[in-house]
């Protein structure tokens, strides 16, 4: 009797958390329905360390949210590779190329759309979401309003949703969470986050809210601090961004202006080494796992020494300095990130210093340069 008793009320608990969506936060009124919520957590606490746990073999279904970004078309190839092309589900809110359809599964998703979100995770019976719409530092700082929906009301829905489905949830943080009253050189894991951008404020809040999720609810929340990313890819209107931005323009005329000053130190690593960190984090055995945000990075570097290591492909690059509103946010942030609790808890290491993270863009964005010249 109880037993019955007590799947209503998980029944009535589940449907009425399904129809009022991620935000509405509504307390349950009964004495049943809080029983029937705790015994819920309780299960969800013992249930998340292994309802997760896929192999090659027995691939998850991944959904990756804003993967039409710049880190979010690599994963996709990464982990499809991995994983076989089905089992990733690509999403975003613009419509993709015909190559990128090709690729792989792609639906539309809205990330601001609680039940849209449901209903895709039903229906593709998917078991790990990697969530990367954002809008980015120097973007954020041009719409505020729209920054906050995406970033802060788009992680109130996957939050709340990994926890209703008892997904593995991945959400990316960035050196652009700390700010001027952290320290800079070096940056630690725990440290003072006071950042002055919405992108930054809301990235503490992710990382927070994942945290109590998963010290509250037992959700799988695993996130890490990225420094700037670089690829061949157009980045999303970061902070960072000069960096990709300087191979393209040197490859093209030869010269480049940068809204940076050229002794402006940053955190960076290729592409490469930051889609290998989020697999092999997201597939760390929970109980390996002493934090569930971690640094990340492969190097620092500022913009004249970029350049140097740039003249040993294209000699006769000119660079000249033009710092912009972006100065102010970089003056903020990290100049070199400690990434030692990651190195020691999980085995991180990166493979691209310098040298090789300029020598394969030369090659990459000098492929494309070439192709479009034809
Ligand atoms: N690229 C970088 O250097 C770094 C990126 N990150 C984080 O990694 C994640 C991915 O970054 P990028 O790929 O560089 O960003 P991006 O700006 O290139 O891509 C973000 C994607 O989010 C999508 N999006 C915007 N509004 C949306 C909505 N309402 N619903 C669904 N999707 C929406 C956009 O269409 C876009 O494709 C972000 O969370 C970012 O904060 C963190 C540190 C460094
Ligand atoms: C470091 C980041 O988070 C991003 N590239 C940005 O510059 O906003």
């Amino acid at each position: 009797m109880l037993g019955r008793t007590v799947r209503a009320a998980f029944a009535a608990a589940r449907t009425l958390g399904a129809a009022s969506g991620a935000a509405s936060g509504a307390a349950p009124c009964s004495a049943s329905r809080r029983m029937a919520a705790g015994l819920q957590d309780q299960q969800r606490r013992h249930r998340s360390a292994d309802a997760n746990t896929h192999t090659a073999e027995d691939p998850p279904k991944i959904l990756i949210t804003g993967s039409l970004g710049q880190l979010g078309l690599e994963m996709a190839r990464f982990l499809r590779v991995k994983y076989g092309q089905e089992n990733v589900l690509m999403s975003d809110i613009i419509k993709p190329t015909k190559s990128t359809a090709a690729e792989g599964p792609y639906i539309f998703a809205d990330i601001l759309d609680f039940k849209g979100l449901q209903e895709i995770v039903v229906s593709h019976r998917i078991d790990w979401i990697i969530h990367f719409s954002a809008l980015l530092s120097a973007v954020g700082e041009q719409n505020v309003p729209l920054a906050v929906r995406v970033n802060i009301e788009g992680v109130h829905n996957v939050i709340e949703l990994a926890k209703q489905y008892r997904l593995r949830l991945f959400v990316p943080s960035t050196i652009g969470s700390f700010g001027p009253d952290s320290p800079r050189n070096p940056t630690p894991n725990v440290t003072v986050q006071r950042p002055r951008t919405i992108y930054g404020v809301s990235k503490v809040h992710a990382e927070l809210l994942g945290e109590y999720y998963h010290h509250r609810f037992g959700l799988d929340f695993r996130c890490l601090r990225f420094p700037g990313v670089i690829s061949s890819d157009p980045p999303g209107g970061g902070t960072t961004d000069y960096a990709v931005f300087m191979f393209f323009e040197a490859l093209r005329t030869g010269k480049f202006e940068c809204y940076l000053r050229p002794d402006t130190r940053l955190p960076m690593m290729h592409i490469t080494d930051c889609l290998r960190s989020l697999w092999e984090f997201l597939t760390v055995p929970p109980d390996q796992l002493r934090r569930r945000v971690y640094n990340v990075t492969a190097m620092s570097f500022t913009p004249e020494e970029l350049a140097e290591e740039l003249r040993k492909y294209v000699p006769h690059l000119q660079v000249s300095y033009k710092p912009d509103s972006r100065q102010l946010i970089a003056d903020s942030w990290p100049q070199v990130f400690d990434d030692s609790e990651a190195r020691k808890d999980w085995g991180w290491e990166h493979k691209y210093n310098l040298e090789e993270l300029v020598k394969t863009m030369v090659r990459e964005v000098g492929a494309q340069v070439q192709g479009q010249k034809n």
